[in-house]
């Protein structure tokens, strides 16, 4: 036979064969290696097709039929998606050190000034440093109790705007209300300014939220960038110009303050950055890093995309479930009858003693968790964990909102909202407990927990203990759209309406 085969065609058989033999042998001496199981991947672009707009739902679906560990594609990524406690405790905890890195992203350039904030940095000694900094200067306890008469302030202005809402029988747009109320207290507290200032700030944070939520395919499909389908990086470029002329005019008027913000009794994040300027960050650590202007630049950056959209949001949806279940509105209504009666109004002292409150939320949470996926987060070395093999640089998404609504996880009334399913269990919001991580786990859990959730209970217990809450429209709870939207946080889909029917509190 093969005297009558030509050489060229000879040479194809061989290559063929000895690519076969080559594979079957190096998938039998790698048989100890297998990754996680995971659907079949199209060329180029692996499984992006299958993301859908809703991320979470699209792979929570697909866990069902790949597990708890499940392979993917995305573009040129591998990527590990993770979809039970007890798969995302042997990541962020147990093998916390390997995952604590962050995929590199389009976008941290231009936002994040190169990774010069905290959410998008590498791990490593520079993280380290800025983290350490964010913790003891901007977002420890000390500092978020600093910044109560900001949140005072802006919500007994929210609350006479809602007495007139109340006489005059009004609709409120909530989604609106609250976002324009977490927009005052963040730029007040983060850059120490009204947003109705001379700048533009309300819509340079909108876009840099957009662009930082996007999902840009370059990132997947890295020589797709020189073509930049989508048109985000112009769009990234633009932003990043106008952001970094804002930032630097504020920076200017700090400049010309010539210390006089140090002597503020409560510093806001632009004078306690601008206080340290030139100063180590961790003056314990021996690779300690200076603060200039770019780090503060990429820090102030983090605060008011961290601070604002994932605020608001956790609220609307709070709210939302609220006026879904009136017997849960009423019972968080007798509870601050109990704790601070009806003649004053909630104080942020009281919030430690509302526990049916903080059920809800944790119930709210479990449903509705703001950021369903975390942030990605990347494998610095190869891995074995139940026993599969995860290589080096390899992406991973943690999702929350599968493990939220997963029967075995939390008994078959999953899909019911009931904030006593927490009266008896001993889960906290802290990431120790890995059935529930609205703040995600481990070295890279959200910096400013505190911070977020001190403003989320207080405007929730407030509103809720000033006005009685109704549906407008003769919209029925049970029929209250609870649709989601893609975002840099996850928010309902259609603005939250509501009527507040009557003032509560006498004086
Ligand atoms: C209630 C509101 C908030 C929610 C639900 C929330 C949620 C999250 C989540 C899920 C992560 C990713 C954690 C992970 O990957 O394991 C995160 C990270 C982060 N959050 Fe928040 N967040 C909130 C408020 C805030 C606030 C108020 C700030 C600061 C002003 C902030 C700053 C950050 C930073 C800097 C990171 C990155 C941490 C790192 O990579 O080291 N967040 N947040």
């Amino acid at each position: 036979m093969v005297h009558l085969m030509s050489p060229s065609i000879l040479a194809i058989v061989l290559v063929v064969v000895v690519g076969f033999l080559w594979s079957y042998i190096h998938s039998r001496l790698t048989g100890a290696k297998k990754q996680p199981p995971g659907p079949r991947a199209l060329p180029v672009i692996g499984h992006l097709h299958l993301l859908g707009n809703l991320p979470h739902q699209t792979l929570a679906h697909l866990a069902k039929k790949y597990g708890a560990l499940m392979s993917l594609k995305l573009g040129s990524e591998p990527t590990i998606v993770v979809s039970s406690p007890e798969a995302a405790e042997l990541i962020l905890k147990t093998h916390d050190a390997i995952f604590a890195t962050r995929p590199k992203l389009i976008s941290t350039d231009y936002i994040y000034y190169g990774g010069k904030a905290v959410s998008f940095t590498p791990y490593g000694s520079y993280w380290r440093n800025v983290r350490k900094l964010c913790n003891m200067h901007l977002l420890g306890a000390s500092k978020v109790e600093s910044f109560a008469p900001i949140r005072r302030e802006n919500l007994e202005m929210l609350i006479g705007s809602l007495r007139k809402s109340v006489a005059e029988s009004e609709v409120v747009d909530l989604t609106l209300t609250l976002s324009q109320l977490l927009e005052n207290i963040t730029y007040k507290m983060v850059l120490g300014r009204n947003k109705d200032d001379e700048f533009d700030i309300m819509r340079l944070v909108a876009e840099g939220s957009v662009l930082a939520g996007a999902f840009n395919i370059s990132d997947y499909v890295p020589y797709l960038r020189p073509l930049d389908l989508q048109g985000l990086e112009r769009r990234l470029k633009a932003f990043s110009q106008e952001m970094d002329k804002l930032l630097e005019k504020i920076l200017n008027e700090h400049d010309q303050e010539d210390g006089k913000a140090e002597t503020r009794r409560n510093m806001n994040f632009i004078d306690t950055l601008v206080s340290l300027m030139n100063q180590p960050m961790n003056p314990n650590d021996e690779a300690s890093y200076l603060v200039d202007r770019t780090n503060i630049k990429g820090m102030l950056m983090d605060m008011v995309l961290g601070a604002f959209e994932t605020s608001a949001t956790s609220v609307v949806w709070i709210f939302s479930e609220l006026l879904r279940h009136p017997r849960v509105m009423k019972c968080v209504q007798e509870e601050l009858e109990s704790v601070i009666g009806m003649k004053r109004m909630v104080e942020e002292t009281d919030l430690t003693k509302l526990n049916y409150l903080d059920m809800v939320i944790k119930e709210t949470y479990r449903l509705h968790p703001v950021g369903p996926l975390l942030l990605p987060r990347e494998s610095m070395e190869d891995i074995e964990i139940d026993r599969y093999h995860i290589s080096k640089k390899t992406r991973i998404i943690v999702n929350t909102w599968a493990m939220g609504r997963d029967p075995k996880v939390w008994s078959s009334n999953v899909n019911e909202f009931l904030p006593e399913r927490f009266a008896s269990a001993e889960i906290d919001l802290k990431g120790h407990q890995f059935q529930l991580l609205p703040f995600g786990s481990g070295q890279r859990r959200c910096a400013g927990m505190q911070l977020g959730l001190t403003t989320v209970r207080l405007i929730t217990a407030q509103l809720v203990h000033c006005f009685n809450w109704e549906l407008p429209y003769g919209i029925l709870p049970s029929d209250l759209d609870m649709t989601e939207k893609s975002g840099l946080a996850v928010p309902k889909a259609n603005h939250l309406l509501a009527i507040p029917t009557s003032y509560r509190i006498f004086s």
